[in-house]
């Protein structure tokens, strides 16, 4: 049996030798992929919301231990195509799926196991090098034995090589968590140096930042509307001010009044809390310049997908 192979290996002459790999995180929107990336990182990197998929790009953290490192890449919720942009999605997903050593299947603990979790599981047979584990997320929202119910129906699923129950919110199992995915990785040199905890470039991370203070209480109206870019970044000469200059795209003139707000009111907020989490992050003082600019149908749009980098 495999497994056997690879405890074996973990127990013989490797054992303690350093590991690092890439992990990735799928599942349905929402079932807490990027809230888990950040517990396990230890800082904001990716964006979360209570919206599904939000996050649009292949965001890596990084997790050290002295025993091994993590390389998490952050994929987008994997869907059926409908826009271009959700085939688009589904492209991105395969490529990183390819590239992973370790694929995390996400299934929260309160909702029952359905088509689309069914559909995500079966995609998973395309990365067959990959090892994968399965975890129950959001383990503090049901009591114990439900969450047992749902590890047990998790290992119908397939082999896994490890099943985990894990709540990022409350700390649950997130060290064991680490633990099984660090003895899952091939024996390795560290793949990024000790002090880096996301290779994404700063403009990207400020990019998701601002798009997810622009979500921000609209996105009952403007959901998947939002496309931001950054046009400039530049540092004043007092060597500490940054002034962030960045479009906020919509898809309708409607959407880019709401967007504005009365007398500029909401604009003005969207720039003062992407301006402090960007700050938080680089530290500093940070000033946001906004542009809402109508594209018209951006989704559905390839040339202007392009233009937005996706
Ligand atoms: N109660 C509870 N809620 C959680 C937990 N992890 C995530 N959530 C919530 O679930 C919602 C979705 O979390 P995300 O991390 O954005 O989910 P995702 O899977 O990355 O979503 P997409 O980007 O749409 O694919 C947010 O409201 C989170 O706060 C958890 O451990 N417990």
């Amino acid at each position: 049996m495999s497994d056997e192979t690879a405890l074996n290996e973990q127990e013989g002459p490797d054992e303690g030798a350093y590991r690092a790999g890439f992990v990735t995180f799928v599942g349905r929107p929402n079932v807490g992929k990027s809230t888990l990336t950040n517990a396990l990182v230890g800082e904001k990197i990716a964006i979360t919301s209570s919206k599904p998929q939000t996050t649009r790009h292949a965001v890596r953290g990084i997790v050290h231990r002295p025993n091994g490192q993590l390389v998490i890449v952050d994929t987008p919720g994997m869907h059926r195509p409908r826009t271009l942009l959700g085939k688009r999605l589904n492209e991105l997903v395969e490529d990183t799926l390819g590239e992973v050593d370790v694929i995390g299947f996400c299934v929260p603990a309160g909702e029952p196991i359905g088509p689309g979790d069914r559909y995500i599981n079966e995609q998973l047979d395309r990365a067959p090098n990959a090892k994968k584990i399965a975890l129950v997320t959001k383990a503090e929202t049901v009591p114990r034995a439900q969450v047992g119910d749902q590890l047990l129906a998790i290992s119908m699923l397939r082999e896994w090589d490890a099943i985990v129950p894990v709540s990022a919110l409350d700390d649950i199992n997130l060290e064991t968590l680490t633990d099984e995915l660090i003895a899952l990785m091939p024996v390795s040199q560290p793949l990024y140096p000790a002090d880096m905890v996301t290779e994404e470039g700063f403009e990207k991370r400020a990019a998701e930042l601002i798009r997810e203070a622009a979500l921000e209480g609209v996105r009952e109206e403007l959901p998947h509307s939002l496309a931001v870019t950054i046009d400039d970044i530049v540092l004043r000469d007092d060597g500490t001010t940054r002034e962030v200059y960045a479009n906020v795209f919509v898809e309708r003139d409607s959407q880019k009044g709401i967007m504005i707000g009365r007398g500029g009111s909401r604009l003005k907020e969207v720039r003062e809390k992407a301006a402090a989490e960007i700050q938080s992050i680089i530290g500093g003082r940070v000033i946001v310049a906004l542009h809402v600019k109508v594209a018209k149908d951006w989704q559905r749009d390839p040339k202007q997908l392009g233009r937005l980098g996706f």
